[in-house]
């Protein structure tokens, strides 16, 4: 167990800077999540991590040693690190019992670590198997078991489930980030899916223009994102013109509470809800707007409602029987999140 400290990382392809001072301080035994837009970095900042690549500048330091910085690069082998990468990527040649013991002295291939680790992540059947008779589910978990075979400080996966289609994705990522922590390493998952990061992570930390923008646990950068950025990648978003006074915005839907914001100055601003704030209520209540569409989602149904000029989503039971032109109460449920500045 161990804790990865990053300061100030920075890191160019060519002459395109990707990391521009990166801030992040993953604790002992926990899973954090980089969460960010293809293309952001985070493989990147991940290769940096795994001693892969070298920093441009700035530190990292693993369990208070410093392993990458301007006078010292460890060299990945001595990091104590396992690594998943996309797609597990597992050796073609080698058996399943082959590929978990790779990492290992010869001394322990012939110990019990081999099966142990196997059963961590419930695929001791498949030892004598090799790559191409497994399905993408077990490969994955055999990548998983391959990296955690060494007894690593730090696991470090690079989206491991997205060559999974959904339904297995999530089944295969509870039960593998499941067996991770059993073992009590830190861990560091990268992923573009806000559903997979908040899942599987104590803490979610948000990439945008080549930094950190929040890292908190999964409910606080979903419901108090720091900026309109970190709102957008982490889930769906609706933005309204606001007007700021007093800390509360004054809206389309009506005056809204917000949550604190301390950097939300009086004027104005646009306000954040997500999808499920916005809702149908009894008529007499709310605001009162005009379906325009009505959208069939299976366990709801989403409302396109117009207030006028402004046209909005509105979820509501899927039972709800109601169709175009018809008169609709909406009201906004919970505090919205206020950023300064016009839409
Ligand atoms: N070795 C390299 N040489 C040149 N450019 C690179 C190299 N590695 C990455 N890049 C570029 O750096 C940027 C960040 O890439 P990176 O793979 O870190 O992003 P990512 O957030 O992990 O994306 P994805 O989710 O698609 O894997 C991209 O524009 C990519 O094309």
């Amino acid at each position: 167990m161990t804790t990865v400290d990053i300061v100030g990382a920075r890191k160019s392809h060519g002459a395109r800077e990707v990391l521009s001072g990166v801030d992040l301080a993953a604790s002992d035994g926990a899973v954090t999540a980089l969460l960010g837009p293809s293309g952001c970095g985070k493989t990147t900042l991940l290769r940096l991590i795994a001693g892969f690549d070298r920093l441009d500048a700035g530190e990292i330091a693993l369990g208070g040693r410093v392993v990458s910085g301007p006078t010292a690069h460890l060299p990945p082998e001595k990091r104590r690190i396992g690594y998943v990468p996309q797609e597990g990527a597992l050796f073609p040649h080698l058996s399943v019992a082959g590929n978990v013991g790779f990492g290992l002295t010869r001394a322990e291939r012939r110990g019990p670590r081999i099966a142990e680790t196997l059963a961590l992540v419930g695929v001791s059947e498949l030892a004598a198997r090799y790559p191409h008779e497994l399905s993408g589910g077990q490969q994955q978990r055999v990548a998983l078991a391959r990296a955690l075979a060494p007894r690593p400080d730090v696991v470090l996966l690079d989206e491991p489930f997205n060559g999974l289609d959904l339904d297995l994705r999530r089944a295969v990522s509870e039960e593998v980030m499941a067996a991770l922590r059993k073992t009590g390493a830190s861990a560091i998952l990268v992923s573009h899916d806000p559903e997979e990061a908040f899942a599987s992570a104590d803490i979610v930390a948000v990439m945008d223009k080549g930094c950190i923008a929040q890292a908190a646990p999964p409910e606080t950068v979903y419901a108090a994102p720091a900026s309109a950025a970190v709102a957008r990648i982490t889930g769906p978003t609706i933005f309204l013109d606001a007007t700021m006074r007093d800390g509360r915005a004054e809206t389309a839907l009506g005056v809204l509470p917000t949550r604190p914001d301390p950097g939300c100055r009086d004027g104005a601003a646009r306000l954040c809800l997500r999808p499920e704030q916005i809702v149908t209520v009894a008529s007499g209540e709310g605001r009162a707007g005009k379906v325009t569409v009505r959208s069939f989602r299976g366990d709801h149904c989403v409302l396109t409602v117009a207030f006028g000029d402004l046209a909005l989503p509105v979820r509501a039971p899927a039972s709800m029987a109601i169709g175009p032109d018809e008169p609709v109460h909406v009201a906004v449920m919970g505090p919205g999140v206020a950023f300064s500045g016009a839409l």
